[in-house]
């Protein structure tokens, strides 16, 4: 009884403890970039193709609801811009009460673990975490290696430095924590093995099709959860048809060639 609420919406937002979530909460960020204008048919497009859940701040609310298809919602609750002073900075946009308003059934925060911004950001997720939990409502963290804080080559997709951050966002008192993918599933199985939440990995930048699906495979098979998978789904030309390419990989355990020949995309020039 105690869980029953907060296990209810984590369904909602899952297909038998798979994820395959596509955030768009990117409009703050980047501003109204392709996929994100005309929001609503993009939403349509990736609840037809098989995502579980859509992620945008709370502003973005009105136009989620009629375009989702049933799928479950995720209200983000900080951002930054990318033409601000400091992007790592991400500061509240919302609560999770406002988050409930909007329909919600979960939360998310960004925490930029090796930040200068760390600290203020590890004190709300676990605000939010503490908050969210007296309504039965998950919380998602969205926990990066990233800031001037950390060392090395590519501090962003160390194994080390994701290890902690997913640590960090159990810690909190999240109920699910997505983080970068550190590039080859070995290595992932260390992150996936530093904490008992459920991992999910993030898409980054759009690296094309193939070696998308190859990253989700690998996370998969190093026991990853599934995807919060953003520009790499919603800047795509199909977005429809690159989130069941997704969805073969994450929710029917696909290898990645076919998932891309059956969703029609290795058809065509990326
Ligand atoms: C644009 C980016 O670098 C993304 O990784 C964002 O930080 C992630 C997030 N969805 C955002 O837009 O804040
Ligand atoms: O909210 C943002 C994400 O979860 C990841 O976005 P991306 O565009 O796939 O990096």
């Amino acid at each position: 009884m105690e869980h029953a609420g907060l296990d209810a919406r984590l369904d909602r937002i899952s297909t038998d403890g798979r994820v395959l979530m596509v955030p768009m909460d990117h409009g703050i960020t980047l501003g109204a970039v392709d996929g994100l204008r005309d929001i609503e048919s993009t939403i349509d497009a990736v609840t037809r193709g098989g995502a579980d859940a859509v992620l945008t701040q709370k502003g973005i609310a009105p136009r989620v609801h009629p375009n989702k298809n049933d799928a479950g919602y995720l209200v983000h609750l900080n951002a930054s811009t990318v033409v601000g002073p400091e992007a790592n900075d991400k500061r509240r946009t919302g609560t999770v009460k406002a988050a409930i308003r909007a329909g919600a059934d979960a939360v998310s925060v960004h925490v930029n673990v090796g930040s200068d911004y760390e600290p203020e950001q590890v004190e709300f997720l676990t605000d939010v975490t503490e908050t969210a939990s007296d309504y039965g409502l998950p919380t998602l963290a969205m926990a990066y290696a990233r800031g001037a804080n950390l060392e090395g080559d590519d501090p962003e997709h160390d194994p080390e430095y994701l290890g902690h951050a997913v640590r960090l966002a159990e810690e909190c008192g999240a109920d699910l924590v997505k983080t970068a993918y550190s590039g080859d599933a070995d290595s992932f199985e260390s992150v996936v093995g530093s904490t008992r939440l459920p991992v999910i990995i993030a898409g980054g930048s759009p690296v094309g099709d193939e070696a998308t699906l190859d990253a989700v495979r690998g996370a998969m098979d190093a026991g990853a959860a599934g995807v919060s998978m953003g520009r790499t789904i919603f800047q795509h030309r199909d977005p429809g048809a690159m989130t069941r390419a997704v969805s073969a990989v994450v929710h029917d355990d696909a290898p990645a060639a076919d998932a891309l020949a059956e969703s029609g995309l290795g058809e065509e020039a990326e």
